[in-house]
């Protein structure tokens, strides 16, 4: 479903090329809900930006949905970003002057979907995430939790092939962290979307059903899958 072979990326500085990432090798099934695990500066937001789209590598191949997204121009990856990927942000990145259920919807908007199939699919997810009662509020009405939830909502609104969190609850206190990391097992279970999620915590890692774990732009090796370790 998702497949990085042999990603490596550098950026540049006045002293030159400064390497991040180095032959990068992942493979995430369809409906697997994975943490990219790592220390500050190992190159996580590096990577999950390169597989969500918004950046390209300097050597290698991103398959997402059969697409090697590397190879796609500009235009075409913008669509297909539009329509195969989610994403969560750590600051949630709500527009203050929408409503929560059009904050929702903005991504179908961008899609042309018509505004009354657009309110039902932005109600369903509302409801799914629990906040349905307050879809007319704006997002300076809520706590940073609901406002994650609400960005939750609106990352699954276009159906996305694989939705990638970056530090989803890097801002929350441990207990609405908690209530997120559940809701998007909850949403993971029922929807099988496959979930890549950023985190520097190993506690939140460790609810997560495979852990990818990064050191220094390359990946640690001898890691155990969640699947492995059922197996044991
Ligand atoms: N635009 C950039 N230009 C130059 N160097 C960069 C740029 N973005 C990131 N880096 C460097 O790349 C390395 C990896 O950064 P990245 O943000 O991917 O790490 P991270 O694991 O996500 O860290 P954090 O948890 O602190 O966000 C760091 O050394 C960082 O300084």
């Amino acid at each position: 479903m998702l497949r990085v072979e042999h990603v490596s990326h550098s950026f540049r500085n006045a002293q030159g090329a400064v390497p991040v990432l180095q032959d990068i090798n992942i493979s995430v099934s369809k409906g697997r809900m994975v943490a990219l695990l790592g220390s500050s500066g190992s190159g996580k937001s590096t990577l999950l930006n390169l597989m969500a789209g918004l950046m390209k590598p300097d050597a290698g191949e991103i398959w997402i949905a059969d697409q090697d997204i590397v190879q796609l121009s500009e235009n075409k990856l913008a669509e297909f970003r539009r329509t195969h990927i989610g994403f969560i942000f750590q600051a949630y990145e709500l527009l203050g002057n929408l409503t929560i259920r059009e904050n929702v919807e903005l991504p179908l908007v961008f899609m042309g979907v018509r505004p009354s199939l657009r309110k039902t699919k932005a109600m369903q997810l509302l409801e799914q995430v629990g906040l349905a009662p307050k879809a007319e509020l704006f997002p300076s009405q809520l706590s940073g939790g609901q406002q994650q939830r609400v960005s939750i909502a609106r990352s699954l609104i276009t159906e996305p092939s694989v939705i990638f969190a970056d530090e989803p609850t890097g801002n929350l206190d441990t207990q609405t962290e908690e209530e997120i990391i559940s809701i998007l097992q909850e949403l993971n279970q029922e929807l099988s979307t496959t979930f890549v999620i950023v985190t520097h915590e190993a506690e939140v890692a460790e609810q997560m059903q495979d852990i990818i774990t990064l050191h220094n732009g390359s990946l640690v090796q001898g890691e155990l899958s969640g699947s492995d370790r059922i197996e044991q």
